[in-house]
Formats: C-alpha cells, sequence, structure tokens
C-alpha cells in the first residue's frame, strides 16, 4: 500500500522572501493528489521540501514516522528511496545516454545484476513508450522525450510515492492525455502515493483525487476533488478556468481596483463547472485501492460537505449508474 505523507504547518523563506508559511496537508495513502498555483508560488520549492532536498525553517512533513525537514542525512538518504521524482526539467546527466540515466538509480542503490537492470530498464522505457531511443544522449532527443525519460528514471525502484513537476510541460496535447493515462493505470498496479504539480487544467480537472491551490503565500484549499471543483472560492475557479478575469493576475495579484473594475465582465461562455468524470484505470488493470479509500473518507465526511458538493456528487454518481445500465443492456 501506498505511504501517507503528513504536512504540517511547513513555512519557507529564502533570505527575506517568503515563499510560502504555514502549509499543511495530508497526501492520503494510494490516491492521487495534485498541487495548482500560478507560476512562482513555490510549488517546486514545495516538492523538493518534501524530500528534504530544500529545508523548511518551519514546520514537519511525516513519512513513515520519519520527519524529513529534521532528519539527518542518513536518515534522509533512506527515506528518499521511497521517492520517486520526476523533477521539472526531467534532471537527466547530459553526458549518459537515456539507458544508463534510466539505470541509475538501480546501479546506485541496488545489487541487481546488468541482466536484472536491462529488463527493468526495458519494462519502464516501454511504457513511456521510449523503445528505441536508449543510446542516444539527452540533448539528442526532445523535451517532451527528456520529461518521459525522466519518468522511466523515477520508477524504476518501484517508489511507494511518486512526485511528478509539471509532467505535462512540454508534451502536445495527445501524450499529456496518454500521460494523464499513465499515471493513473501506475496508481492502479502499484497504489502509490502520488503528487503532480501541474499548470494542465484538464488533467488537473481529470487525474487526481485531491486538489491544493497554493496563492499569495498561502494553501488556499486542499482536499477531495468532489469539493474543489464545485468550490465558489474565486482563486480555484479562475485558475481551473485559466480565466483572466479574478484574483490571479500576470504578477500574481491583482490590486483591488482591477478586481472592481472586472465584476461586469462576463466570465466567459466555456466555463466548465462542476464535477466532470474521473479518468479510469484501462480496462484490464486492478481496481484503484485508493479509490475505495477516497470514496469511504468521503462518505465518512459527507455531512460536513458543502450542499452543492453533495449534489453534484449524488447527480454523478446517479449518472455513472444510468451508464453502467446502459452499457450492461447493450
Ligand atoms: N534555491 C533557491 N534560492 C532562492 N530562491 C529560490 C530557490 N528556489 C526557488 N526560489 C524562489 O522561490 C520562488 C518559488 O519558486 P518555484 O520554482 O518553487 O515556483 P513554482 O510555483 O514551481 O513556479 P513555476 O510554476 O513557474 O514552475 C521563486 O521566487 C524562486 O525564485
Amino acid at each position: 500500500m501506498g505511504v501517507e505523507v503528513r504536512v504540517e504547518a511547513l513555512s519557507k523563506s529564502f533570505g527575506r522572501q517568503n515563499i510560502w508559511h504555514n502549509v499543511s496537508l495530508t497526501l492520503p495513502a494510494g490516491e492521487i493528489s495534485a498541487l495548482l498555483g500560478p507560476s512562482g508560488t513555490g510549488k517546486s520549492v514545495f516538492l523538493k521540501s518534501l524530500i528534504g532536498l530544500i529545508r523548511p525553517e518551519g514546520g514537519r512533513c511525516l513519512v513513515d514516522g520519519v520527519d524529513t525537514v529534521s532528519a539527518d542525512e542518513k536518515t534522509l538518504l533512506r527515506t528518499r528511496r521511497q521517492f520517486g521524482v520526476l523533477f521539472q526539467d526531467g534532471a537527466l546527466f547530459g553526458s549518459l545516454p537515456v539507458y544508463d540515466n534510466v539505470a541509475f538509480p538501480l546501479r546506485e542503490h541496488t545489487r541487481k545484476t546488468e541482466a536484472e537492470i536491462r529488463s527493468i530498464v526495458m519494462e519502464k522505457l516501454a511504457m513511456v513508450g521510449l523503445v528505441g531511443t536508449e543510446r542516444k544522449l539527452p540533448g539528442e532527443i526532445s523535451g517532451g522525450m527528456r520529461k518521459r525519460a525522466g519518468l522511466a528514471r523515477a520508477l524504476v525502484l518501484d517508489p511507494e510515492i511518486i512526485l511528478c513537476d509539471e509532467p505535462d510541460s512540454g508534451l502536445d496535447p495527445v501524450r499529456t492525455a496518454l500521460l494523464g493515462q499513465l499515471l493513473m493505470d501506475l496508481n492502479a498496479q502499484t497504489d502509490a502515493t502520488i503528487l503532480v504539480v501541474t499548470h494542465n487544467i484538464s488533467l488537473a480537472r481529470t487525474l487526481p483525487d485531491n486538489l491544493g491551490m497554493l496563492f499569495r503565500r498561502e494553501l488556499v484549499m486542499f482536499g477531495p476533488r468532489e469539493v474543489l471543483l464545485t468550490s465558489d472560492e474565486p482563486v480555484i475557479g479562475q485558475f481551473l478556468n485559466g480565466r483572466r478575469t479574478g484574483p490571479i493576475g500576470m504578477a500574481e495579484e491583482k490590486d483591488q481596483a482591477l478586481l472592481d473594475a472586472e465584476r461586469h465582465l462576463d466570465p466567459g461562455e466555456d466555463e466548465v463547472r462542476g464535477l466532470v468524470p474521473q479518468l479510469e484505470p484501462t480496462p484490464g488493470l486492478p481496481e484503484r485501492r485508493g479509490l475505495a479509500r477516497h470514496r469511504h473518507r468521503l462518505g465518512e465526511g459527507w455531512h460536513t460537505l458543502p450542499e452543492h458538493t453533495r449534489a453534484a456528487v449524488t447527480a454523478a454518481h446517479e449518472a455513472e449508474q444510468a451508464q453502467r445500465r446502459t452499457a450492461a443492456a447493450s
């Protein structure tokens, strides 16, 4: 089963620049979560803080009983092996061919034979559609391919927690959709806890079980997709619709005068609100244990959910049932 990551009152500054403060959230074991937020709000800094690459000055991050904020280097190295991380730029070694890049963690952290390593590397390369690029250097493949090679490398040690920093950046829409499916399938197969940082609205709406949003140096919200996708919070609605109008501006925050001037503007006809259907694992794969736990949790807290969230969940459930009946009858 995946591992829970519990973040309590985390704060990080660089010198006098506060990046975010008092961030608390729990990545539920085996569920997929996504962290959103305008550029520069510190999402990458947050991911790096979880694995102790960046040390916040306050708060805790608990992974299997280890606080990665205060742990010594030796303990951190052990805990980091539970993570597979896809960094924003892929973070490949430029002088090593794709094959050796992907094999690197296996050679570094395991005693596997070259034959065993080969079988794992080729399996992961096939998973991300990169068979045939083994001998190429990172500089000889496209940005999107480097991303996928980075993902293959993040997966070779079968991590219990997978962190992906903008896995979709540099990918075309079709490959982004395929990547979303890949992460969903991976979760069904391994029950790994997954956190994805993304700007991609479609991915944010359809992939995760939980969503969170960083804005103005705070975590505005973090919770089940059912709550965030039906939220009235202006900053969430603006981001999930890619709207120009709303609290987020080019310099992250707009001043009040600009916000007041926008009040009369039509938010746009292509607004998507509510609970769009979530991606499902490819047919034939196991049912997601994380999803079962997610639904159980939602049921337990049912009476604390906003009225409109409950109505949306009920409507989505009824639509799903109707679709099943139609499929069974045909
Ligand atoms: N090692 C560092 N030293 C000093 N400042 C840093 C460091 N790393 C990040 N920052 C600053 O922290 C802020 C947040 O950066 P970060 O890369 O986490 O944002 P982000 O939300 O991931 O942005 P984007 O969506 O554009 O990738 C930026 O102002 C950045 O300059």
